[in-house]
């Protein structure tokens, strides 16, 4: 099938690079005319893991292609819309500006026979309101949201956990069918699929974010209770996590979730819900987000409060002078992405603070540096730590997992660490002569 895919970043890369190796014939447009030169010379422009194989895999086929040009899309039987829907600048609601840009576009080259696709995350409604646009070319929409996870997005296209597709009352059976040859593969694997109205399709991708952001909230609300009261959050997840109807995952307590989808998710969902005077009912999604926010200062003052007030300048930067090692500054391991990063928010805090900042990512340093450039970027975490009072770990590379706390312990000037990710063996730490600090335990 010839496939189109509107927006090349994270999502849509992925999704034409995966939809090539399904056997599809894929276009994948955008105007950004670097990423569009690297991914049509094979090179991906984000740290991905099996994204550069597909990538390579699918040029070589003669399937795949990228181009900044929409007109390239023509003739092609679904249009995928995987444009950005980020946060607006003034408000927590969703800014649908590069979705109506992306379907103004393609307009011009829709006629009957051909599918738009939206693969975006948008507020409910959005699907409906469009598809009246689109339905005058003779085209039709359909909404088929995305659950992929950064740093597993390949596997998670390929092979997903289940298929949504939002269709038409009318012409819905005709529009699953042509998704349904799209995603042959995975259905024939036995892959859920849940065919239902625009509606509902556009609810259940935030309210998956949701649940799981309410999740991690939850976990660290119970970090903040059990620092007040000396138990240990690692224990009780394990302990709450063994009744299967409440599961682990999710319940990894620290610094809390960022990226470019649970935060501005669950604001553009309230948003949302404020706007069709609903607004009650996720209320509660602003204590999840103020929760997870507050995980944040809680490294800040664990830092601050690590140093002799002797040691601490005065007023506005209690910090100066401090030398600080950041491990880690993209909101996951396996992801390079900074987009409301936890890890890089603190480091930037801490140097707004007066610390000099040294900080490390396997991946990240680049990204980190164009948003944050103020801090001391390291190629290793021996040039991080080197002479450091301090050293944080803000995202849980496997790198930083398997560091040898008794040889860290010569390079830095203080054995202090703070383990914004509990992602470290404490008794190993406190072992080699660590003071170590975890989060809620
Ligand atoms: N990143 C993820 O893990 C993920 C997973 C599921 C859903 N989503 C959703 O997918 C959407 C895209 O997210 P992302 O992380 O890929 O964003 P992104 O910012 O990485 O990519 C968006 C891309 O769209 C391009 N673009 C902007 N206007 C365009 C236009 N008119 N035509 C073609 N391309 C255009 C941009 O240049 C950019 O490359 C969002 O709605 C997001 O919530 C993302
Ligand atoms: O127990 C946990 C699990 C995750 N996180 C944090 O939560 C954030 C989000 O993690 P994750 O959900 O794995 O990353 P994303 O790639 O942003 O994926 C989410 O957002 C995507 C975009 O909507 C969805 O498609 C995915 O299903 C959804 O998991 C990260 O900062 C994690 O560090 C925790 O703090 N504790």
């Amino acid at each position: 099938m010839k496939i189109s895919v509107k927006g090349c970043g994270y999502l849509g890369a992925v999704h034409a690079a995966a939809m090539a190796t399904l056997g599809h014939e894929v276009v994948g447009v955008d105007p950004d005319a670097r990423k569009i030169e690297l991914l049509q010379s094979g090179e991906t422009p984000f740290f991905e893991p099996g994204l550069d194989e597909i990538l390579r895999a699918g040029l070589a086929s003669g399937r795949l292609s990228f181009s900044t040009e929409t007109e390239r899309a023509a003739g092609a039987q679904v249009h995928f819309i995987a444009v950005g829907t980020p946060q607006s600048a003034d408000s927590g609601s969703a800014d649908l500006s590069y979705v109506r840009a992306a379907i103004a576009d393609l307009l011009p080259l829709l006629g009957p026979d051909q599918l738009v696709v939206g693969k975006s995350t948008v507020p409910v409604g959005t699907a409906a309101e469009l598809a009246r646009l689109v339905s005058e070319t003779g085209a039709r929409l359909a909404w088929n949201p995305e659950f992929l996870r950064e740093g597993f997005a390949v596997q998670d296209t390929i092979a997903p956990d289940r298929l949504v597709y939002g269709v038409d009352r009318e012409s819905g059976d005709a529009d699953a069918a042509v998704l349904d040859a799209v995603y042959a593969e995975a259905l024939a694997a036995g892959t859920p699929r849940i065919v239902t109205d625009y509606a509902t399709a556009e609810l259940v991708k935030v309210a998956a974010n949701s649940f799981l952001a309410t999740k991690i909230s939850f976990i660290n609300a119970m970090s903040e209770i059990a620092e007040t009261v000396g138990a240990d959050v690692v224990t009780l997840a394990d302990a709450i996590g063994h009744d299967e109807r409440i599961g682990r995952k999710f319940l990894g307590a620290g610094l809390g979730f960022g990226g470019g989808c649970l935060p501005k998710d669950i604001r553009a969902f309230v948003a949302r819900a404020e706007e069709l005077g609903t607004g009650e009912s996720v209320a509660f999604l602003k204590q999840m987000d103020e929760i997870n926010l507050r995980r944040r200062q809680r490294v800040v003052d664990l830092v601050v409060g690590s140093f002799d007030g002797s040691d601490l300048g005065d007023g506005a930067t209690p910090l100066a002078g401090r030398s600080v090692a950041m491990l880690g500054l993209s909101f996951k391991p396996n992801s390079d992405d900074v987009r409301d990063s936890p890890a890089l928010d603190v480091a930037a805090r801490l140097h707004a603070l007066g610390a000099v900042v040294s900080a490390y990512d396997p991946e990240t340093n680049r990204n980190a540096a164009a948003r944050v450039p103020d801090l001391r970027y390291c190629d290793s975490v021996e040039d991080a730590v080197r002479g450091a009072e301090i050293v944080v770990l803000g995202t849980e590379w496997l790198e930083f997992r398997e560091l040898d706390p008794a040889g860290l312990r010569t390079q830095v000037e203080r054995a202090v660490i703070v383990d914004g990710r509990n992602a470290l063996d404490p008794d190993a730490w406190r072992g080699a002569g660590w003071t170590y600090h975890g989060m809620g335990r």
